[in-house]
């Protein structure tokens, strides 16, 4: 069963069209990856499914809700994390969390604010103002704020941006514990490959607003006939043929 199907999907800026017309599903417990170079179109699909942004053209059902009809009952059930939304500032990081329980209605906000310290070591920045932050560690609060509502959907931008490599692989390690014990599916934008050819059984390939090849890590590398997913990402971003077309 899919959990996320969207057919058709378009955003347009005026001359620009950013996102041009994209079929894609991400099914059930599994993580898609949405992979491109910068102003590939990721981060406006990623607004679109999220609500934040009226596509210009096409349609989106998640948790099998019409987004442009009854996008509430699937937004209360989702969540998710970016590098570019920033937490209030000068609240506290767990002022933060508290208003985000409030907000998803979350049932024993402190015990899960205190689950998710623990889990993702934010122990030492609770109560500390989230302006204050280094890069990394808001990446870390914004991860907890996504997981808040143990949302059954993640849509994940650029998740490990700015983390060092340690902190990068713990929360790696925590996404996966977390999809195989709660099932979540997960969207993932990443310019991270390893990252992807780890976490997702799906990529999705997008250059200037479109979709120009999918399949699974495994597929892709056989079709582009290399090692890693950076290798046929370069290939993809150059215009080098694949194998079954050149
Ligand atoms: N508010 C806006 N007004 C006009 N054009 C926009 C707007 N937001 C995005 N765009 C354009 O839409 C295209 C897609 O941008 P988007 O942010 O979705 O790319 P992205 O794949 O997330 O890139 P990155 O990897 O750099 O984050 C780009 O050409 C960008 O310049």
């Amino acid at each position: 069963m899919d959990v996320i199907t969207a057919n058709g999907l378009t955003k347009r800026y005026g001359e620009t069209l950013a996102v041009d017309g994209i079929d894609f599903s991400v099914p059930c417990g599994r993580t898609v990856g949405l992979l491109g170079g910068n102003g590939a179109g990721k981060t406006t699909t990623i607004a679109m499914l999220l609500g934040l942004l009226i596509p210009t053209a096409g349609s989106i059902r998640i948790l099998g809700h019409d987004m442009a009809r009854n996008r509430f009952a699937a937004l209360a059930r989702m969540n998710f994390s970016s590098p570019y939304v920033a937490l209030p500032q000068r609240l506290s990081v767990v002022e933060n969390l508290r208003v985000y329980a409030h907000l998803y209605d979350v049932p024993d906000a402190e015990r899960r604010i205190a689950e998710l310290a623990e889990e993702l070591d934010l122990g030492d920045l609770l109560q500390r103002p989230a302006g204050q932050l280094s890069a990394g560690q808001k990446t870390r609060v914004a991860l907890a704020k996504s997981l808040i509502n143990r949302p059954e959907v993640l849509l994940l931008d650029e998740p490990t941006a700015s983390l060092d490599p340690d902190t990068g692989e713990r929360v790696r390690s925590w996404l996966e514990r977390y999809q195989a014990a709660s099932g979540c599916s997960i969207l993932l934008a990443s310019h991270n490959m390893a990252e992807v050819e780890r976490l997702c059984s799906h990529v999705l390939m997008m250059k200037q607003g479109r979709i120009v090849d999918r399949g699974s890590p495994t597929e892709l590398l056989t079709r582009y006939r290399r090692d890693d997913l950076e290798e046929v990402f370069l290939d993809i971003a150059r215009n080098r043929a694949r194998e079954d077309a050149a």
